[in-house]
C-alpha cells in the first residue's frame, strides 16, 4: 500500500487519542457561519435507556474519540448531560445523554419542553441484558414522546451485539422488534414508526447507524445525494461519501448501495490522515491546523482499489473509492471536484440567506428539522 499524502498544517493536538474538538481553521470568505442559535434552543437528539445500557460510552466513542475500552470507567450518568457538538461538528445540534431511570412524574422534569424541541429519540437497549424491562420503559418513553411531539424519529439501538452470535442477532432483534410494535398495537399507537438498528461500540456500526440518524434529520439530503449521484458518474468512481470529519458520521453518498466494508476503509482514511497530520502535519511554532482547505490524501490497495479524500467544507471530507484505471484521469476527477465542491457550498450558502430572512415567531418549537452548520436552520 503507498500513500501520497499531502500534510495539512496541524494545530496543536496530540496524537489520535486527544483528536481536537474543533478542527480550527478559520474563517474564510463565504465559510459557513456558526450557528447563531443559543445552545438551549438548539435540535437535539436524545439518548435514553436504562442504566447501563451503553448511552454515554455511544455519545463519548462517537463524538468524542473515547476508544471503546476506556468506556468501562465510564461513571454512571446522574443528571441530564447536554453536549453541544455543533462547534465541531457539521450537525448542528445538542445531544442529551440522560441518567437511565427517567421519572416521567417527577415535576421537576420538564419533558413536554423536552420532547418539543427534539428531532430524535434514541432509545438503547442492552441486547446482552434481559430486555423485558428495557421493552416496557422504550413504550412509556415513545408513547409520552408521540403524543407531544408525533415529528420526532424514533431510533432503537439494540445496543452491545458484539457478544451475539449472528443467528441471536438476528433472532434478538426480530423479537424486540415484534414485542415493541405489539405494545404500540396495544396502545392504537400504530402510527408511531419504530426504526431498529444492531450497534456495538466495538465496530463500525455505531456510526453507520448514528449517520442513519443524523441523515434522516437533513432536509437537503435528496439534493446532496444528487449532487454525488452526478459527480460519481461523471468521474468513474465506484462509490463516494459525504464524511462529517469529527465523527466520521457520514452525511450522504451516492444511491448505490452501501457496504459495511467501503464504509469502514473509509472511516480508517479519515483516522490514518488525520493521525499522519497531528503528528506530522505540525508547523514548526505549532501553528496551523489538522484540517484544512489544502487537506487531501490518496491511499492506494494493493488490489488495484484507490482511496481519495478531499476537503469540502470546514467540517466535511469528500472519500471516494474508485479503480486505479479510473484515477488516470485525476483531471477530470478534480475538475468534477471542483464543481461539486462549489455547489456544496452553493448549498449552503442558499441555506443560510434562507434562514436569515425567514423569521420564526418567537417561542415556535423547534421540530424535527436539525439545524446543520451551513444548512438551513429549523423553519417549523
Ligand atoms: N460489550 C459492549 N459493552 C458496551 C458497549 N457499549 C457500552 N458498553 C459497556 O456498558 C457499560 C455501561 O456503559 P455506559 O455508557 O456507562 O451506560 P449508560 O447507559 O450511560 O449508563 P448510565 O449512565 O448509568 O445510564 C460500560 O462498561 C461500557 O463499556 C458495547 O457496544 N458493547
Amino acid at each position: 500500500m503507498s500513500i501520497q499524502y499531502e500534510a495539512p498544517l496541524a494545530d496543536s493536538y496530540g496524537v489520535a487519542d486527544s483528536f481536537p474538538k474543533d478542527f480550527g481553521y478559520g474563517e474564510e470568505e463565504g465559510d459557513i457561519e456558526d450557528s447563531p442559535t443559543p445552545s438551549d434552543s438548539k435540535p437535539r437528539i436524545l439518548l435514553m435507556g436504562l442504566r447501563r445500557s451503553g448511552k454515554s460510552s455511544i455519545q463519548k466513542v462517537v463524538f468524542h474519540k473515547m476508544s471503546p475500552n476506556e468506556t468501562l470507567f465510564l461513571e454512571s450518568t446522574n443528571k441530564i448531560y447536554k453536549d453541544d457538538i455543533s462547534s465541531s461538528s457539521f450537525v448542528n445540534f445538542q445531544i442529551w445523554d440522560f441518567p437511565g431511570q427517567v421519572d416521567f412524574f417527577d415535576p421537576t422534569f420538564d419533558y413536554e419542553m423536552i420532547f418539543r424541541g427534539t428531532g430524535a429519540l434514541i432509545f438503547v437497549i442492552d441486547a446482552q441484558d434481559d430486555y423485558v424491562e428495557a421493552l416496557g420503559r422504550l413504550h412509556l418513553t415513545v408513547s409520552r414522546a408521540y403524543r407531544v411531539n408525533p415529528e420526532i424519529n424514533f431510533e432503537v439501538f439494540i445496543h452491545k451485539v458484539d457478544g451475539l452470535s449472528d443467528d441471536h442477532k438476528i433472532e434478538t432483534q426480530r423479537d424486540i422488534h415484534q414485542r415493541a410494535n405489539d405494545d404500540l398495537a396495544d396502545a392504537s399507537l400504530e402510527k408511531l414508526h419504530l426504526s431498529f438498528y444492531l450497534t456495538s461500540i466495538y465496530d463500525h456500526s455505531i456510526f453507520e447507524a448514528f449517520s442513519k440518524v443524523v441523515q434522516k434529520l437533513i432536509p437537503q439530503l435528496p439534493t446532496l445525494e444528487n449532487l454525488l449521484n452526478i459527480f460519481i458518474s461523471n468521474s468513474g468512481i465506484e462509490k463516494a461519501f459525504l464524511f462529517d470529519v469529527v465523527s466520521k458520521i457520514y452525511i450522504a453518498t451516492d444511491s448505490s448501495p452501501v457496504d459495511m466494508q467501503s464504509y469502514e476503509l473509509c472511516c480508517d482514511m479519515i483516522d490514518v490522515v488525520i493521525d499522519v497530520s497531528c503528528i506530522y502535519g505540525l508547523k514548526e511554532d505549532g501553528t496551523g491546523s489538522a484540517y484544512d482547505k489544502e487537506s487531501m490524501a490518496i491511499i492506494k490497495l494493493n488490489n488495484t482499489t484507490v482511496l481519495y479524500l478531499k476537503e469540502v467544507t470546514k467540517f466535511l471530507a469528500l472519500v471516494c473509492i474508485l479503480r486505479e484505471e479510473s484515477f488516470e484521469r485525476k483531471g477530470l476527477i478534480d475538475y468534477n471536484f471542483h464543481c461539486f465542491r462549489k455547489a456544496i457550498h452553493e448549498v449552503f450558502e442558499v441555506g443560510v440567506s434562507t434562514s436569515r430572512t425567514s423569521t420564526q415567531p418567537a417561542g415556535t418549537p423547534l421540530m424535527k428539522t436539525v439545524a446543520l452548520n451551513g444548512t438551513p436552520r429549523s423553519t417549523v
